[in-house]
């Protein structure tokens, strides 16, 4: 896969060199092009932003570096585009099921806005020639892109064949598809400072661990999560009888 990442703070994906996505690149398993949107202005100061139309605070990305930037990394009469995604608020939620759907393109380029964001021109100017999806990672306000940038592409990447060491570890996380939080995760010593490993986890009954397994992810994301529990209310009440889960 081959992904481009445009920003003004370039230096802020260096962190993509390190740990998982590092290696994964690497090994040629990914093809990172960090790019800055100041190489495609033209004057002296290498403006990328003005005042917005229609007033109101801060300033707004101008179209034409972007522009610039787009045509010179995807050019119109290029044999291929890339999926453009232009981390925002306002964007669809960035969720696992985005990420396997991601993981499968062969080329994604990446807009990191700054200040109050990329003039909304940009993203029609790309979605005549590319498919542009306008992704937030959640529902709090960052000062830009990059960092968005950095979670999806880590989301994405370790779903990348090869990638990840055990592939199996992808099937039992949470969101991983069964729609529930994983369940809690314990390691040696079997005692530690006064908390002990449930009983149940050292008794190598694989059946009854897989039974405990469930039923606290269940606990766990009726607790944290209830509204992943819609799906499976009905399967609950059957299953759990009147107690369900409390
Ligand atoms: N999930 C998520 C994404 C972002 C995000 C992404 C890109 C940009 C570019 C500029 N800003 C700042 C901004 C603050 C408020 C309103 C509009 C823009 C960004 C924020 N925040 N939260």
């Amino acid at each position: 896969m081959r992904l481009d990442v445009v920003s003004i703070f370039p230096e802020y994906l260096a962190a993509l060199d390190v740990s998982l996505v590092g290696k994964a690149a690497k090994s040629g398993l990914l093809d990172v092009h960090l790019h800055d949107l100041r190489d495609w202005t033209h004057d002296r100061h290498r403006t990328v932003d003005d005042t917005p139309y229609g007033g109101g605070a801060g300033m707004v990305m101008k179209p034409e570096p972007w522009g610039q930037a787009l045509d010179a990394l995807a050019p119109a009469d290029g044999p291929t585009q890339p999926r453009l995604i232009v981390p925002t608020p306002a964007g669809r939620p960035f969720t696992q099921e985005l990420a396997y759907e991601l993981a499968a393109e062969p080329w994604l380029a990446f807009a990191c806005g700054r200040y109050e964001g990329i003039d909304a021109r940009v993203a029609s100017y790309a979605a005549e020639r590319m498919r542009v999806d306008e992704v937030s990672i959640g529902d709090y306000v960052l000062n830009g892109g990059e960092v968005a940038v950095l979670v999806m592409v880590e989301a994405v990447a370790r779903l990348l064949p090869g990638v990840i060491g055990n592939p199996e570890s992808l099937a039992e996380e949470s969101h991983s598809g069964d729609g529930l939080l994983e369940y809690p995760v314990y390691t040696k010593p079997p005692a530690w400072r006064g908390y002990d490993v449930p009983e149940v986890l050292l008794s190598g009954n694989h059946g009854l661990i897989a039974e405990w397994r469930h039923e606290q992810s269940v606990r766990r994301t009726a607790e944290r999560r209830p509204d992943l529990l819609a799906a499976w209310g009905d399967v609950l009440s059957d299953q759990d009888g009147a107690e369900g889960v409390r």
